[in-house]
C-alpha cells in the first residue's frame, strides 16, 4: 500500500481492526481495548483519516464531501472506544441544569425528541446513525417502540448489538448496517424516525433527510438535533473558518451546514414543519448550564473515571496515558494522533459554542403529510 492509499473501513477491516469485542465496563476499559487492536491497521487507519486533513490531495471539502462513508466510518473506528470512556454510551450533548448529573441531562434531552416525535408504545421507529445505541435503547425503555437503529460503522452495530443482549433488548431492537444517503428500507415503513446529531455527517442534508421522509410512514413524525453553523457564523473570518474546519476535523465531518440549509433541507424533503429552534441558546427554566461545561477549562467532575475523562484536564491526563501505552507497544501507534484529534474536537466545540457560531442542538421536528 502506498503512504497515500486509503484504508477503505469494510466490514473484514473492521473485523481485522477491531479483533475480539466483548461486553466491558466502558469507561475502565480502554486500555483493554486499545491493546486488542490489530496494530497496523489500526496505524493505517488513523493515517487514512489525517490524510483528508494534512497535507494531501484528499485534503480539500470536495473530497472530504465525496468521501463522506470512508471519512465518517474511519473516524468512528478510532473514535468510538474513547467515546465510551469519557461519554458512556449516547453520543451527544445535552441542555443541562443546575443539580443535573450528565446521565440525568443525557436521558432528559432524548425524552424531549422521543416525546416531540410522538413516539408511544408498539410503534416501529428508526434512529438514524444510532451509535452503540444508547438513545435508542433509552427510546425502548422510554415508550415501549420497537427501535431499529441505522449506523454504517461495523464496530459500533457490533457494540450496539452487544449492549442489547446485555440489557436484554433484542425483541425490542435491531441494530441495520447501511448508509442514511440510501436507506436499506422499504418507503413507509416506520411510524416515527428520529436522528440525535448524527445527520451532520451526510454530504447533504437534504439527501438524508429524504431518505427519513421516503421510510416514514404518512402521518408520521420526524424529529432531529442537528449540528449546525449559526447566523453569527461569519464566512469571511478566519477565526470561525477555523473553528468551523477544527470541529469537521475533530468530530469526522465533511461540511458543516447552517441552520437555515438545514431547516430549508427538511422543508424541500417535504415535512411539514412543526417545531425548529435553536434549544441550545434558549433561555428557559433547564438550560441554565451551557452544553459544552462538560469540556470546558475548569470543570472537574468526579463523579467517576468517566467524568474526569471528558474535563480538560482529564483529557491531558488521558494524552499523557496514551503517549506511555504507545510508546511501550500496548496502544499501537498513531493512537496519541486519535487523541490529538478528539482534543482538537473538544477545544473547538467550547471555543464555537461561546461565541455561539455553532449548535449540536438545533431541533427540527416535522411530519409527513397524510396524503
Ligand atoms: C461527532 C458527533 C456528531 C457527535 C458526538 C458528540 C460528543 C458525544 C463528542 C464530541 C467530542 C467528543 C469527545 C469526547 C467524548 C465524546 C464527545 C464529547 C472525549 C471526552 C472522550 C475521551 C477523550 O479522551 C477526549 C474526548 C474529547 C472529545
Amino acid at each position: 500500500m502506498s503512504t497515500n492509499a486509503l484504508l477503505e473501513p469494510t466490514t473484514e477491516l473492521s473485523k481485522a481492526l477491531h479483533q475480539d469485542v466483548v461486553e466491558d465496563q466502558s469507561a475502565s476499559s480502554i486500555v483493554n481495548r486499545l491493546k486488542s487492536k490489530n496494530k497496523e491497521l489500526q496505524t493505517q487507519s488513523i493515517n487514512t483519516y489525517q490524510q483528508f486533513w494534512t497535507e494531501s490531495e484528499n485534503n480539500n471539502e470536495e473530497s472530504r464531501t465525496n468521501m463522506y462513508k470512508t471519512l465518517t466510518n474511519t473516524y468512528y473506528n478510532l473514535a468510538t472506544d474513547f467515546y465510551e470512556y469519557g461519554w458512556g454510551e449516547s453520543f451527544h450533548f445535552s441542555r443541562r441544569s443546575i443539580g443535573e448529573t450528565h446521565r440525568e441531562s443525557t436521558r432528559r434531552h432524548e425524552h424531549l425528541l422521543f416525546s416531540s416525535a410522538r413516539i408511544t408504545s408498539g410503534m416501529k421507529v428508526l434512529d438514524v446513525g444510532c451509535g452503540v445505541g444508547g438513545p435508542a435503547r433509552e427510546c425502548i425503555r422510554f415508550t415501549g417502540a420497537h427501535v431499529t437503529g441505522l449506523n454504517n460503522n461495523d464496530y459500533q452495530i457490533q457494540r450496539a448489538n452487544i449492549y442489547a443482549a446485555k440489557y436484554k433488548q433484542q425483541d425490542h431492537s435491531a441494530f441495520v448496517k447501511g448508509d442514511f444517503m440510501d436507506m436499506p428500507f422499504a418507503d413507509n415503513s416506520f411510524d416515527a424516525v428520529y436522528a440525535i446529531e448524527a445527520t451532520c455527517h451526510a454530504p447533504v442534508l437534504k439527501g438524508v433527510y429524504s431518505q427519513m421522509y421516503r421510510v416514514l410512514k404518512p402521518g408520521g413524525y420526524f424529529a432531529i438535533y442537528e449540528w449546525c453553523l449559526t447566523d453569527k457564523f461569519d464566512p469571511s473570518s478566519e477565526l470561525h473558518k477555523k473553528l468551523a474546519l477544527d470541529i469537521e476535523h475533530g468530530d469526522g465531518i465533511a461540511k458543516l451546514f447552517g441552520t437555515d440549509v438545514a431547516l430549508q433541507a427538511a422543508k424541500d424533503a417535504g415535512f411539514e414543519i412543526e417545531i425548529v429552534s435553536d434549544i441550545a441558546h434558549e433561555t428557559t427554566i433547564g438550560n441554565e448550564i451551557p452544553w459544552y461545561s462538560y469540556l470546558d477549562v475548569g470543570m472537574i467532575d468526579f463523579s467517576g473515571l468517566q467524568g474526569f475523562a471528558r474535563s480538560h484536564i482529564g483529557r491531558k491526563f488521558t494524552s499523557n496515558a496514551v503517549k506511555i501505552l504507545e510508546k511501550v507497544g500496548i496502544a499501537p501507534e498513531g493512537t496519541v494522533k486519535v487523541q490529538d484529534v478528539l482534543t482538537t474536537a473538544a477545544d473547538s466545540l467550547v471555543a464555537g459554542a461561546k461565541i455561539e457560531i455553532f449548535t449540536p442542538m438545533y431541533l427540527i421536528v416535522g411530519r409527513k403529510p397524510l396524503n
